[in-house]
């Protein structure tokens, strides 16, 4: 490979190759619970984070940063999808480039902690190590 060549890894492929991951399209966390498999850079078969010297510094303050606000969302509050959308409805459309994301926002209506209100809970904070997200309770 002459110096200086740009390569660009192909880790969406790399993450739906079937050889590695049973039904790739299909959203299935538990699939990591008892495998070898992560994303730590030791599996070349998935690695978001990249792999080997080169790869994310960002790695532990970005994981942290994204799982604690999610899972607090996702205690805190039922979500729904809007105007009676199902499932089925959500438009999975994605826009490809160096990185490959969703063409269009998935928009979740979020409902108050059950009874909270009747627990006297007016207010709570959603706490991660660089984001506080200060949430009020109110009545519908
Ligand atoms: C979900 C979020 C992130 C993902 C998926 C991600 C992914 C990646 C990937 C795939 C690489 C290339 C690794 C390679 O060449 O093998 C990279 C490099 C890098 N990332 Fe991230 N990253 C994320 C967040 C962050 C954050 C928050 C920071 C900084 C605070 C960061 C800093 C860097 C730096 C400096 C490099 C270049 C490392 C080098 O070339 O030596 N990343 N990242």
């Amino acid at each position: 490979m002459p110096a200086k060549t740009k390569v660009l890894v192909n880790t969406w492929v790399l993450g739906r190759d079937p050889k590695h991951c049973d039904d790739p399209e299909t959203f299935y966390p538990k699939r990591f619970l008892n495998g070898s498999m992560d994303y730590m850079g030791t599996n070349y078969e998935f690695n978001p984070f990249g792999a080997g010297r080169r790869m994310c510094p960002g790695i532990t303050f970005v994981t942290p940063n994204l799982e604690l606000p999610l899972a607090q969302l996702l205690f805190h509050f039922d979500w729904k999808l809007p105007n009676g959308m199902r499932g089925e409805d959500l438009d999975m459309a994605e826009v490809f480039g160096v990185i490959v994301k969703r063409k269009n926002d998935i928009v979740l209506v979020p409902r108050r902690e059950k009874g909270a209100v009747e627990k006297g809970i007016t207010s709570f904070e959603l706490r991660c190590p660089f984001i506080v997200i200060q949430v009020e309770v109110k009545t519908e």
